[in-house]
């Protein structure tokens, strides 16, 4: 048998507003709108610690919120790396803020679950 591989994953939502300022003049992504996102991350490892757990789920908590709490009712495209607001670089975004302290990251989902749009990045 394989060695088993877990993968925990926790999820934290945050609301902001961002434009594209690479869209043609007319274009709605163009305009200032809001949305409201979700960010799931997953941390890989197929080693558990004294309690079982690949990682402590309520630490992995705590830097995600932390990193969503930066962005939360502001302005995407103020931040580094967030100039051109996507998806694609929110997760890029999020993967660079926590892969520091979380080395064995291995998916970063962000989404808007109200529109059904989703974006996931591979580690
Ligand atoms: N590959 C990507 N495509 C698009 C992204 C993105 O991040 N990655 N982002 C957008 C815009 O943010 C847009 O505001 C998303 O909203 P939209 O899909 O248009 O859905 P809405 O409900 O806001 O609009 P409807 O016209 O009612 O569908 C676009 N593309
Ligand atoms: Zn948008």
């Amino acid at each position: 048998m394989t060695k088993p591989v877990f993968e925990i994953t926790k999820a934290a939502t945050f609301d902001a507003a961002h434009h594209f300022p690479n869209e043609p003049e007319g274009s709605p992504y163009r305009r200032i709108h809001g949305h409201s996102f979700q960010v799931e991350v997953s941390i890989r490892s197929d080693r558990l610690d004294a309690n079982g757990w690949v990682a402590d789920l309520n630490a992995l908590d705590a830097a995600l919120k932390a990193a969503a709490g930066e962005l939360d009712h502001g302005m995407l495209n103020e931040h580094a790396g967030l100039e051109v607001p996507s998806l694609e670089h929110l997760c890029l975004w999020f993967a660079r803020r926590l892969t520091p302290a979380w080395p064995g990251l291995s998916r970063v989902v962000v989404s808007r679950p109200t529109i059904h749009e989703r974006c996931a990045l591979e580690l």
